[in-house]
């Protein structure tokens, strides 16, 4: 014979709280949901919910009430729901839909009462459940149809029944709902979602908004979009933060399910790049989880998702076209958020490409601007490579941009997707050197001694020096890796790393270079200290002198240092130094 589950109520509620429910306080929210749904379900007249409190906490309704097969079937039932229709889906007018909201009243009193008498007749009935999952029915006195639902606090859990935390649940969940609402005779409800009601003008819709932003959320938006994504039944408001917010900071949404709040901080409403924006929110379509704190991830929610997007896109394309100035002042704040939109959407890297400033040699100017005045410019992915060479590059008249920071490099790659003739080339600090005025035969002749013997005071170092002529005449000594020079330093690192076999074969690999794949030490002819050095007779002046330049263009240039840069740099100063001063036998010797 079949035999029917017996349900441990303890464990069940035990398992909600800890499990479904993030805190006792749903308590009250699923209380004021079965109180709507019951009015829902009468269907006639607007419907009220008193709530009251004192040493038994009562939420009265004057919905559709139950009869007393109704009791024993939906009450006592865990599971069972009358708000599913026959294919078990959730019934579209319904806040509810699993048939265990009830229980949540279980966390904090041991004990539920519900008075009701149904709209559709017979008597009033009483049902009194308790925690040990015993329950008794019995006739109850109502005159009224609807229901009365009264919890007396358990032990400990009195604090979530004090009349001012019921008051600020009632007012969190129930402020937007389309019933009346009171506690203690205090009405909670006026007049629904703000974003909906009707204003005398534009100019007080805006200011009672951004009066709802301040209470919501603390701050003043910088501006106030209307969000609409009819398919969802959604209607909202996106406030846009006026600080600048890291991208990595989740927006955190206010999400109401047919006006009763489902939390304050949902996570995914929007595509993560909006997180400038601080959304409010109401829609009909979209499903909660069953603890009701999260929205369902389905197809629904993903269309919605993407349907927000685009309205802040929108908001901004317009803005783009009509505001510039704002445009400017909201690109202050939230370049980040618009860069990371602008690596997949093509309208946002347009606005990216028109608006935002980014650095270049020739000072902070727009890629629109870059474009059109330097056909044939370069960029670099690495904020230290354009310190490094923005002024010397520019000088050449090889005009840079920094793409260094966070999305930039990308954005400048993209560029082609909005204009096929927008190609910035990123910059190869070896081809720089082509563009260097080499000497004249007679000088680079001359200079050949001195070369030999430079040369051989970096050679340690694994780089080559070479004189050429060019600006800025300032800079006495320049020093550049290529792509491939840094390539064959990776080599070399994790060769002396490696065990015998595997750095064999990264040797012959590092064989394979060519000569001018070493980072080069390239002297300024133009730069007067440059030149005396070259001039100079004595071999050891000439060494420390060269080591000191190789040292400080590795400084300048904001060049990782290894051991031994270091170890030439100390030398180089402190041979220096003692030249400096002259003193061939120091006095404290012995
Ligand atoms: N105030 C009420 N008036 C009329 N019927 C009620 C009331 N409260 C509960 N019920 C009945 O009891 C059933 C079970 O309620 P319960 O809150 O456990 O689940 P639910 O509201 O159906 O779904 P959910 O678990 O999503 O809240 C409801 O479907 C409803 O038929």
């Amino acid at each position: 014979m079949d035999q029917a589950f017996q349900v441990d109520l303890r464990g069940v509620v035990d398992l909600l709280s800890r499990h479904l429910y993030s805190s006792p306080r749903v308590y009250l929210r699923e209380l004021l949901q079965n109180g709507v749904d019951a009015i829902t379900a009468r269907g006639d007249g607007p419907g009220r919910i008193r709530v009251e409190t004192g040493a038994e906490l009562r939420v009265h309704d004057d919905g559709i009430g139950l009869t007393e097969a109704e009791v024993h079937e939906l009450l006592a039932t865990i599971g069972r729901s009358s708000k599913r229709d026959e294919l078990g889906l959730a019934r579209h007018d319904f806040l509810g839909q699993f048939g265990i909201g009830l229980l949540s009243a279980f966390l904090v009193a041991d004990e539920i009462t519900v008075v009701t008498r149904s709209a559709r007749g017979g008597d009033a009935v009483r049902w009194t459940g308790f925690a040990d999952g015993r329950y008794r029915v019995e006739p109850g006195t109502r005159e009224e149809p609807g229901t009365t639902v009264s919890l007396r606090p358990r032990h400990g859990a009195s604090d979530w029944l004090t009349p001012a935390t019921v008051t600020e649940l009632a007012a969190t969940y129930g402020e937007l709902l389309p019933v009346e609402l009171t506690v203690d005779g205090r009405r909670i409800t006026a007049g629904g979602p703000p974003w909906r009601a009707a204003y005398p003008d534009p100019g007080r819709r805006r200011a009672t908004l951004e009066e709802y932003s301040r209470r919501l959320f603390g701050f003043t938006p910088f501006d106030v979009i209307d969000l609409e994504v009819p398919e969802a039944g959604l209607t909202g408001v996106a406030f846009v933060l006026p600080q600048p917010v890291t991208p990595s900071a989740r927006g955190a949404h206010r999400v109401y399910l047919k006006r009763m709040l489902l939390a304050e901080g949902v996570e995914g409403l929007l595509p993560d790049w909006a997180f400038f924006v601080r959304c409010v929110v109401d829609a009909g379509e979209l499903r909660p989880t069953a603890g009701r704190e999260a929205l369902y991830e389905d197809e629904l929610l993903d269309a919605t998702r993407e349907a927000l997007g685009r309205q802040v896109r929108q908001w901004l394309v317009r803005l783009s076209e009509t505001d510039p100035a704002k445009l400017r002042a909201f690109l202050r704040l939230h370049h980040l958020g618009v860069k990371a939109m602008a690596l997949n959407d093509d309208d946002m890297l347009r606005i990216v490409d028109r608006w935002l400033e980014f650095e270049t040699s020739d000072g902070p100017m727009t890629l629109a601007e870059f474009r059109t005045r330097h056909r044939d410019g370069r960029y670099t992915a690495d904020v230290d490579e354009f310190r490094r060479l923005a002024a010397v590059s520019g000088a050449q008249g090889v005009a840079l941009v920094n793409g260094g920071y966070v999305y930039d490099a990308g954005i400048i790659e993209r560029l082609p997707a909005i204009d096929p003739d927008a190609v910035l080339r990123p910059l190869d600090a070896s081809e720089l050197t082509s563009h260097f005025g080499v000497l004249d035969p007679e000088t680079e002749l001359a200079l050949r001694p001195f070369l030999s013997v430079a040369q051989r005071a970096v050679d340690p170092l694994g780089c080559e020096v070479v004189v050429r002529d060019f600006d800025p005449a300032s800079l006495p000594a320049l020093y550049l890796t290529s792509r491939a020079a840094r390539h064959q330093a990776e080599l070399r690192e994790t060769r002396e790393s490696a065990d015998a076999l595997w750095s064999d074969v990264l040797g012959a690999l590092e064989g394979m270079a060519a000569v001018s794949d070493r980072p080069q030490l390239v002297l300024n002819h133009r730069n007067p200290l440059a030149r005396r050095i070259a001039a100079l007779k004595e071999t050891g002046l000439i060494e420390l002198a060269v080591q000191a330049l190789y040292g400080q263009a590795l400084l300048l240039g904001h060049h990782p240092l290894r051991a031994a840069d270091t170890a030439v740099l100390n030398r180089s100063f402190l041979g220096l130094l003692d030249w400096a001063v002259h003193d061939p036998a120091p006095e404290d010797d012995e």
